[in-house]
């Protein structure tokens, strides 16, 4: 079965929406300004002649009209760094601010990490956390190329993710960009088709819930925890949200975005879900020009429920799963 064809149902328009899977993805960069300010790196470019368009929704991301800019100086000096367009978004509605304490629970290779960390003008403190150490490498090896200083890199398995090390019992936000079953990346990886399997759904399903939980046992009441995937699955995504609600102290809060975006859906194959999760954000292929992506933004506290790190590890023995 052709995975995306499942999610017909979902989508306003089905022709727009295969057509636009079918399509290469542009190819996007976004300017560090840790290290450059927009204009700079766009002089850049031009000297290098590259073309580029700027995104309209976010004057930091750059569409490459021809090719890509890995081996320029530009990028070598980590003045861009190349990111799909959607995926900037989980980082927006998380929307750190300098002098903060933030989780990226599932980090590698570090390009929303990165992100925060500039969004931060790289003042505060990023915990960038992911249970493989080889994509850890890659993202100690951006880090340093984009010129990031606040960050901690840590290699645990997020669902059991231990304050002790720290002198703090809470961070102020925390972002679960989790391990998901990728077919919103079928523009730029179209083996997503034939790789996915129901199974695989079924497995990463315990590993996202038992990241979301302790995600939000991490963060301080009033927090924020964003959750975002690039897959269509509601099984991954309402499914997931609606878990946490269920299980921890936590609401669902709408943010904005200049995307065209949809609201998650209440209803899928006879599941029912928390009716909250319409304030989440479903980005469909055709809508932007850009990848699949899913968006949660979550509020810690206000429900008078709060339950200990060990009742997660129920969530925990599922199988483990790498996107
Ligand atoms: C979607 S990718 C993250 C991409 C990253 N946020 C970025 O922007 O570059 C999901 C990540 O989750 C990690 N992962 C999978 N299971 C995990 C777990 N139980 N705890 C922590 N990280 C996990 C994978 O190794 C993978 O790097």
């Amino acid at each position: 079965m052709d995975p995306i064809k499942r999610y017909l149902p979902l989508v306003d328009d089905e022709e727009a929406f295969l057509a636009a899977c079918d399509r290469p993805l542009p190819y996007a960069v976004r300017v560090n300004t840790i290290k450059t300010t927009v204009e700079r790196a766009k002089a850049a470019l031009d000297a290098e002649d590259i073309g580029y368009e700027q995104t309209d929704w976010n004057p930091e991301i750059l569409r490459l009209t021809d090719g890509k800019a890995g081996t320029t100086w530009p990028y070598f000096h980590g003045w861009l760094h190349g990111q799909e367009e959607v995926s900037a978004l989980p980082a927006i509605a998380l929307d750190p601010q300098p002098g903060e304490k933030v989780w990226d629970t599932c980090a590698a290779p570090g390009s929303k990490s990165s992100q925060l960390s500039a969004l931060m003008d790289d003042e505060g403190f990023v915990v960038a956390n992911d249970n493989s150490l080889g994509r850890l490498s890659a993202l100690r090896h951006n880090a340093e190329r984009l010129g990031v200083t606040n960050v901690a890199v840590t290699n645990r398995d997020a669902r059991n993710f231990s304050m002790k090390p720290f002198h703090f019992d809470h961070f102020d936000r925390t972002l679960v960009d989790a391990p998901c079953s990728c077919e919103g990346t079928v523009r730029k990886n179209p083996d997503v088709r034939d790789q996915w399997t129901m199974n695989h759904v079924k497995s990463v399903v315990g590993v996202q819930k038992g990241i979301i939980r302790r995600a939000i046992q991490a963060t301080k009441p009033g927090g924020i925890v964003v959750y975002s995937t690039c897959t269509f699955a509601p099984e991954e995504n309402e499914a997931v949200v609606t878990h946490a609600l269920e299980s921890e102290d936590c609401g669902v809060v709408e943010f904005d975005t200049p995307l065209e975006t949809s609201p998650g859906v209440t209803e899928w194959e006879g599941e029912e879900y928390h009716p909250s999760v319409t304030k989440t954000q479903r980005v469909y292929p055709h809508q932007n020009d850009t990848g699949g992506f899913f968006c949660a933004k979550l509020k810690v506290g206000g429900t008078e429920r709060r339950e200990t790190a060990a009742e997660v590890g129920g969530d925990a023995d599922e199988t483990e799963v790498e996107a």
